[in-house]
């Protein structure tokens, strides 16, 4: 119909038409009239109800006296809605607007019924009108015709209808003029909304572009930009001004911009619709993105290229957390923590190859078990309910389990598990990670066992001893409930130790800390606290029974020894004790008195039990005053030298002297060394002290080489610490060389037990020594434990012959064979002896009687001040 009424108004033709159908030229000028002004309204976007009031109003004035009116159907109600009606009384159309369309309903409703004009020439008495004579009264009107408004497939849109105050009988022209002006609406109305959705289509178009949260560009066929929306500037960091002069390929990255064009050729072509692309790109800080492209086409009609279409999605986030996901699918495949997936009902999701190394299980025997409840194959995991309940409160739990491992035992476990909430914050996940410290708490207990036992004897160590006695104090508090300590300290073990050796001496503590037990009841703790010191805290008991059990200890120790090689050694102990409250009410006095108590049996005598009194402590802190009065000794030149004749035992003839060390105490007077040189020996002093020495003996002997006094030799003691010091060497070379004495001179003096202690060391020692041209002597000989075999080997010149054996000469035979014998051996051996604390002419003549080459003791002199000696040796 649309396009026969173009046709029509298209040329001169239609024209000839009307006119051929009867209609009037006049009526014909003013159709065609209306037509023009329809379309400038229709170009001028005028609104739809102002131009079909336009096309009603004209109808009126070709025929003037009716009532023209234009009903559209609501498309979403189905009722009739009226859009002009100029000459309509207002209550008429107000009346209208509503009713359904439908067969019988007025003329109107039903030409959109039957779809085709219906003419009513007397509404008073036409059926079709029965129902609405009250609307014709209203409206003024007797007769009325409708054509229907149809578009172009023939679909009712609604209704142009004329109105007539009196019966009227419609025309033939009338009538086919009234289908032209309902043509005439259908077109005004189809272009209308023609227009209405375009803008609409452009409103959606601008709207989205603009408001969209993805960037989104145009782009023409040359690749340069059109437009873009706030989004893509916001996501870019670009303005308006500064992306103008680009092409958005050249932001692309790592060549991508390459095959973008490609892809756009494959576009042109019509190869695909669309294509996607994932590139990095530079913002406009320089700063590196990744941004995803869409891109389409857009098309006019006859086919030409528009403008390109960009969807820039800007993914940098999404890019980092896919990275951080492979990141962590990494660290779950390769961590050497075992780690388990479990979902909100604690059923394994996923378990990673640490995990089925740890455990021995591989996934699939896990999957989809709950390690808690299945306690089958995961047992024992102590991964309670309450550790559940502390997670999904806290979202965090941390301890230790243990599990079985097939075939290997108990594997220790540390489990840190921790909750993965979903975005409304609902736990979704666990994640379940423990790494095996088997190893780690295996070699804890060690510790803790070595923390607290002594790893020689077994025997419980000082920590330990000490943290029961403390307990056992405290149980104690307030109360007199007796305990006590004893302190056991082994007699002769440090000389059994130096010249048997350290396996030899290890042998000796076991069995010792094995007799020791045997003297123990069952509430005693026995500890070792180093060396051949031991502890027991004995509870409960009266003193007279802690000194029966001391008493015993001396008994058992005083037994031979049986060493693994057959030999029999003795040992014994010397114990003191202290006993609570009396004699000490903390754990650190009770020990530190046993200590001084033990001091004191080894001082009378060794092998005997002995109670701490006060004057022990006074004793103790004497010894304290005193290294700290010896530390300044040196700097205050507070230390000399005496020097005691050694004489031919045959002639009488003084051949040397010994250098001896004397301490001049500015309160406690003169010090005898065997009150200090062990202190220094023990504090390391004995190395500046000892140097001193060797210097001034040197310094000296050489005055009175030069003063012509005739001695052959100056002796010299070597401290066991200092015979052991790496440089002692180089020590006794710069004595010599800083004095200018001839080495000859210079004899040193060493204790066999220093000597034995490392006798292999010792050997290599002494001949370096003796390469340096001096003389060497062992001192204290038969103290010790000398072996015959190191003897031998070792390059000395002199023994000196201890004088606790001279002590005894001539009266007691032993003592008399025991000189006797070492004389012996040492002639054997090609050696000289001294014999040290001869003081008297029995003891001289004994010498004289068995060949002892040297003599040297209060008989002919003590240790005298240089210039004493130089009188006494004039005086001779
Ligand atoms: N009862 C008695 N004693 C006699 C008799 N003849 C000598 N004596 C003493 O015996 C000790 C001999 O020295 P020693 O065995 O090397 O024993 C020395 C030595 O081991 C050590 N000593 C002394 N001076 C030094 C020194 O400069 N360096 C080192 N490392 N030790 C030294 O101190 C120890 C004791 O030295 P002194 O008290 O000077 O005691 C000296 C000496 O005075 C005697 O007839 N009867």
């Amino acid at each position: 119909m649309l396009k026969a009424l173009l046709r029509r108004m298209s040329g001169p033709t239609s024209l000839d038409a009307l006119v051929d159908q009867g209609v009037l030229p006049a009526d014909e000028q003013l159709v065609q009239r209306t037509r023009m002004k329809l379309f400038d309204g229709l170009l001028g976007r005028a609104p739809l109800a102002e131009l079909l009031e336009r096309l009603a109003l004209e109808w009126e004035s070709l025929r003037p006296g009716h009532m023209a009116s234009v009903l559209l159907i609501d498309p979403v109600e189905g009722t009739f809605r009226t859009l002009a009606g100029p000459s309509l009384p207002a209550a008429y159309t107000r009346m209208l607007n509503g009713v359904t369309p439908g067969e019988g309903k007025g003329s109107c409703g039903t030409a959109v019924a039957r779809g085709e004009a219906v003419y009513v020439s007397d509404i008073l008495n036409d059926p079709l009108w029965q129902d609405f004579q009250e609307l014709a009264r209203v409206g003024g009107i007797r007769a009325c015709w409708s054509s229907p408004i149809k578009n172009e497939d023939g679909q009712v849109l609604g209704t142009f209808a004329v109105y007539n105050r009196e019966a009227a009988e419609a025309s033939c022209h009338e009538r086919d003029l009234l289908e032209e002006f309902s043509s005439l609406a259908a077109l005004v109305v189809q272009k209308s909304r023609l227009a209405d959705e375009r803008e609409l289509i452009e409103q959606r178009f601008v709207a989205v572009f603009e408001h969209a949260a993805v960037g989104m560009l145009l782009v023409n066929r040359e690749g340069r930009l059109l437009s873009a929306n706030p989004a893509f500037y916001q996501n870019t960091g670009y303005s308006p001004d500064t992306l103008a002069p680009l092409k958005p390929r050249s932001l692309l990255l790592d060549q991508t911009a390459n095959r973008l064009d490609d892809l756009m050729r494959d576009l042109r072509r019509g190869r695909v619709e669309s294509f996607q692309l994932q590139s990095r790109y530079r913002r406009f800080d320089q700063s590196i993105a990744w941004i995803s492209l869409t891109v389409t086409l857009l098309r006019d009609r006859g086919g030409q290229v528009q403008c390109y279409v960009m969807i820039a999605d800007d993914i940098t986030e999404r890019k980092a957390a896919e990275e951080s996901l492979r990141e962590a699918a990494a660290v779950f495949e390769n961590s050497r923590e075992g780690m388990m997936v479990l979902d909100a009902d604690w059923h394994i999701l996923n378990v990673n190859p640490a995990f089925s190394q740890i455990t021995g299980l591989g996934h699939e025997q896990v999957k989809g078990l709950r390690p808690m409840l299945r306690g089958k194959m995961l047992s024992p995991w102590q991964l309670t309910r309450s550790m559940l309940k502390q997670l999904r409160r806290e979202g965090y739990w941390q301890g230790e389990s243990l599990i079985d491992r097939a075939g290997e035992g108990e594997v220790s476990l540390w489990v840190t598990a921790n909750t993965v909430n979903d975005a409304r914050g609902k736990v979704s996940r666990y994640l379940v990670m423990f790494s095996d410290i088997t190893r780690l708490r295996r070699s804890q207990e060690q510790l803790q066992l070595m923390a607290h036992y002594d790893s020689l004897t077994g025997l419980a160590n000082r920590n330990l001893i000490m943290q029961r006695i403390e307990h056992a104090l405290r149980q104690r508090q307030g109360g007199n409930q007796p305990l006590a300590v004893l302190y056991i300290d082994l007699d002769r073990f440090k000389a059994i130790n130096d010249s048997l050796g350290h396996a030899i001496g290890d042998q000796v503590l076991v069995e010792a800390g094995k007799r020791l037990e045997r003297c123990c009841g069952s509430n005693d703790l026995l500890a070792r606290l180093g060396g051949d010191e031991f502890l027991l805290l004995v509870p409960d008991l009266s003193s007279r029974q802690v000194v029966s059990i001391g008493q015993a200890i001396c008994a058992e120790m005083r037994r031979p020894l049986l060493l693994a090689d057959g030999r029999e050694i003795y040992v014994g102990a010397s114990v003191g004790y202290a006993c609570f409250p009396e004699q000490g009410t903390s754990a650190a006095d009770l020990v530190r008195n046993a200590d001084a108590a033990m001091d004191t049996a080894k001082s009378h005598g060794r092998d005997q039990v002995c109670g701490y009194s006060r004057e022990m402590t006074e004793a103790a802190s004497e010894r304290f005053e005193l290294e700290r009065a010896l530390r300044k000794a040196l700097e205050n030149d507070e230390l000399s030298l005496h020097y005691q004749p050694l004489l031919s035992v045959r002639s009488g003839r003084v051949l040397g002297v010994e250098a001896l060390l004397r301490w001049q105490h500015p309160d406690l007077g003169m010090i005898a060394p065997d009150r200090f040189i062990p202190l220094a020996e023990q504090n390391g002093l004995i190395v500046p002290i000892g140097r001193w020495v060797l210097q001034q003996a040197c310094r000296q002997a050489l005055v009175w080489q030069q003063q012509g006094l005739g001695l052959d030799f100056i002796a010299v003691n070597l401290s066991p610490r200092q015979f052991v010091q790496q440089d002692v060497v180089a020590l006794v070379d710069e004595a010599l060389q800083g004095s200018g004495l001839p080495a000859r001179m210079l004899e040193l003096e060493i204790t066999e037990s220093a000597l034995m202690t490392h006798a292999e060391q010792s050997e290599q020692t002494l001949r370096q020594l003796k390469e340096l041209g001096v003389g060497l002597a062992i001192d204290d000989f038969g103290t010790g434990y000398s072996s015959l075999a190191y003897l031998r080997r070792f390059p000395i010149d002199r023994l000196k012959i201890d004088k606790s054996f001279l002590a005894g000469v001539p009266e007691r035979p032993e003592d008399n064979q025991l000189v006797t014998t070492i004389l012996d051996m040492a002639e054997n051996m090609g050696l000289s002896v001294v014999a040290e604390g001869v003081e008297t002419d029995a003891q001289w003549k004994f010498l004289q009687s068995r060949g002892c080459s040297l003599c040297q003791g209060f008989l002919f002199s003590r240790a005298l001040p240089a210039d004493d000696l130089v009188l006494w040796l004039a005086n001779r």
